[in-house]
């Protein structure tokens, strides 16, 4: 398994969309890798992902390809991240927590309770004398908070503005709202005085992460928030207390669940709204550079990773680049009347996997047979005639 694995996944038409566009959908499916979106003015779109996960996809595979192998990791000290990407509504939250976080029908479990179920697993069956302590932190917003103004005056009028940070805040502890990402040679990236809840099983573990849902909710009726777009970040801190070699290895495991990707024109946002819009949108882009820079071949020119141009990635920076595992999820709504919020969650996921799922038009010569199973190019097929003819 790569190290970057970026895959789609479409939720189920719902009933609203079935009432007012009937059962029609935007892709075509070819195969657990691929599938043609049907765009209305570029034609048909072929798209390469790791896998592709469509409407009838159950929770477990997606856990199973996605997850398993970063909580192995972390396990064994190496970090990892799980991410959610797509607009609102196209099922970033069914995906990470299912339909609630404590949902007792296994079938519709999400990402969370499954990966806190891997991560026990792992540590309850292991043997010798090493001992593991599990930690939970989870943070929220990385959007803008209003905390300097400025008012001067000018030909005799007074003039005012705000400047913007992202901040996170602690959604265990509602009292700290600016959490400080620091960074130490021992420890690497910390975010400074976050609380951390030790947890012994994964029932306690749920409770936990169940109250920091509560909270997120009570955190933005306190800031009478009008959007609830906002990042949330789960984060599990796995401890191995290793007696013979005399030493602790930390490994972290972030799962990223992020504010819908919709165009802030789409928002209708003013004002305050608008800036907070903005900030997620530059975090999200940022967050899209990083994940390019990452996936770009070695003797790419591209070795900067912009790590420091969001508060999301600085944090994220320790579990992003090197040996650590990164998943992408980009979740889609199936909906014709949604394709073109669906074919930019599509391109933000090609962009990550660069050259091999960069999407093509199929040559007008092969469209009139395109359905047809031989005629479909297979990956290194496209990357050729990516590189050769076709250039979006
Ligand atoms: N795979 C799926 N199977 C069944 N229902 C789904 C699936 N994915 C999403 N849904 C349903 O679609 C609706 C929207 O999903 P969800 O809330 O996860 O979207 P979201 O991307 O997290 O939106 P937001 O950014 O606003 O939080 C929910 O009612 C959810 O239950």
């Amino acid at each position: 398994m790569s190290k970057v694995v970026v895959c789609a996944r479409f939720r189920p038409l719902s009933s609203n969309e079935v009432r007012d566009h009937g059962n029609g959908v935007s892709i075509q499916r070819i195969d657990d890798e691929s599938f043609n979106f049907k765009d209305e003015k570029d034609g048909d779109l072929l798209f390469s992902f790791d896998r592709v996960f469509y409407e009838d996809s159950a929770q477990s595979n997606v856990c199973e390809f996605l997850a398993s192998p970063i909580v192995r990791d972390a396990v064994n000290g190496t970090n990892g991240t799980i991410i959610t990407y797509g607009q609102t509504g196209a099922g970033k939250t069914y995906s990470m927590e299912g339909p609630s976080i404590t949902e007792c029908d296994d079938q519709k479990r999400g990402l969370i309770p499954r990966v806190i179920g891997g991560l026990f697993e792992i540590i309850n069956s292991s043997y010798g004398s090493t001992t593991y302590s599990v930690k939970l932190s989870m943070v929220y917003r990385f959007s803008n908070s209003c905390r300097l103004r400025f008012t001067w005056r000018k030909l005799g009028r007074y003039h005012s503005t705000a400047i913007f940070f992202d901040v996170g805040m602690d959604l265990f502890d509602l009292s700290k709202d600016n959490i400080q990402i620091k960074e130490s040679k021992s420890q690497g990236i910390i975010l400074s005085g976050v609380t951390e809840i030790p947890v012994l099983e994964p029932a306690e573990a749920l409770q936990v992460l169940s109250k920091g849902i509560t909270n997120r909710a009570v955190g933005e009726t306190q800031m009478n928030m009008a959007s609830s777009r906002s990042h949330c970040v789960y984060i599990f801190t796995v401890q191995q207390e290793l007696p013979v070699q005399k030493r602790t290895e930390t490994g972290k495991l972030f799962l990223v669940d992020l504010a819908g990707s919709e165009k802030v024109g789409k928002t209708g946002a003013e004002g305050k709204l608008l800036e907070e819009a903005k900030t997620i949108n530059k975090s999200l882009s940022a967050l899209g550079k990083v994940v390019y820079a990452l996936t770009s071949s070695p003797q790419s020119k591209l070795n900067h990773i912009p790590y420091r141009d969001s508060k999301l990635t600085r944090m994220l920076q320790d579990a992003l680049g090197g040996s650590c595992r990164m998943a992408l999820l980009c979740c889609c709504s199936l909906s014709p009347s949604n394709a073109s919020e669906t074919l930019s969650t599509l391109r933000f996921g090609a962009r990550a996997q660069h050259i091999k799922a960069m999407p093509f038009v199929i040559p007008s010569e092969d469209k009139t047979s395109k359905t047809e199973e031989s005629n479909v190019p297979d990956k290194d097929e496209a990357c050729e005639r990516i590189l050769n003819k076709v250039h979006i």
